[in-house]
């Protein structure tokens, strides 16, 4: 198992967000997070990345204790709704910045392949990241959290403010990904992307996961909702 969550809790204060929270992910598999806003994904995945601490609970990659070894949370890729650049260095300075944090030390030439598998044009990539766009700079988000090439990519709505046309790029670069025995898990409210890169979708509701589907490839859009809908518990997708 790529990664597996037993009987996570976290609370802010007094209150409880997540309580008996337990969900696993294999290897070649990619799993949408489905949840109303303010449900708790992200404190979720600020959990799974290390960012924040559960009061209690097990988190493990290949089954290595997370919360345990710096190591363990090197194999994990973070690509969060708004990546955090230094506006007066470029994009390859930024990477190299990513990749030190990381204990890593990429080659000129692997910096170059990943900024034009997400898209970064060389000359763009030249500028002071103050200057670029927000799509622009959603794709050095993107290669940021690839960058120390982790086993499981976690991504927190990654389509937000990019075109149809880099959003098809990027589905076929996390494909890609995946193929070579990794794992994804994003979160999105889109049915439409869901269906086009899920295996497999779980829904966060009541503090925890509360259902999960098997995608199949002929399932669609309405019948996708249909199900979120009754697995919430709600009349209607908000
Ligand atoms: N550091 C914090 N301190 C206090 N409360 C927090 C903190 N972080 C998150 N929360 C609360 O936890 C709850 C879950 O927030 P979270 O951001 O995880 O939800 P979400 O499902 O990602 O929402 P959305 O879909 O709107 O992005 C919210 O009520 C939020 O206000």
């Amino acid at each position: 198992m790529l990664l597996e969550v037993k009987e996570l809790y976290k609370k802010f204060g007094s209150k409880a967000v997540i309580e008996n929270l337990n969900l696993h992910l294999h290897s070649n598999e990619i799993v949408a997070l489905m949840g109303q806003n303010g449900v708790g994904k992200t404190t979720l995945l600020n959990i799974l990345t290390g960012l924040i601490y559960p009061d209690s609970g097990d988190v493990t990659i290949e089954g290595k204790n997370l919360f345990n070894q710096v190591e363990i949370r090197k194999q994990i890729g973070y690509i969060p709704v708004d990546g955090f650049f230094y506006d007066h260095l470029n994009a390859y300075e930024n990477l190299e910045m990513v990749a030190c944090l990381y204990g890593v030390k990429p080659k000129k030439t692997d910096i170059e392949q990943l900024l034009e598998q997400v898209g970064l044009y060389p000359e763009d990539a030249k500028r002071p990241t103050g200057t670029y766009s927000s799509g622009m700079k959603q794709k050095l988000n993107f290669a940021s959290g690839m960058i120390h090439q982790p086993k499981l990519l976690v991504l927190d709505e990654p389509f937000n403010a990019l075109d149809p046309q880099t959003t098809s790029i990027f589905k076929n670069l996390l494909k890609d990904f995946v193929n070579k025995g990794k794992g994804i898990l994003f979160t999105s409210h889109l049915p439409e992307t869901i269906l086009q890169l899920a295996d497999r979708v779980v829904v966060m509701s009541n503090k925890k996961i509360e259902s999960e589907l098997t995608l199949e490839k002929s399932l669609r859009v309405e019948q996708l909702l249909n199900w979120f809908n009754s697995a919430i518990n709600i009349g209607g997708y908000q």
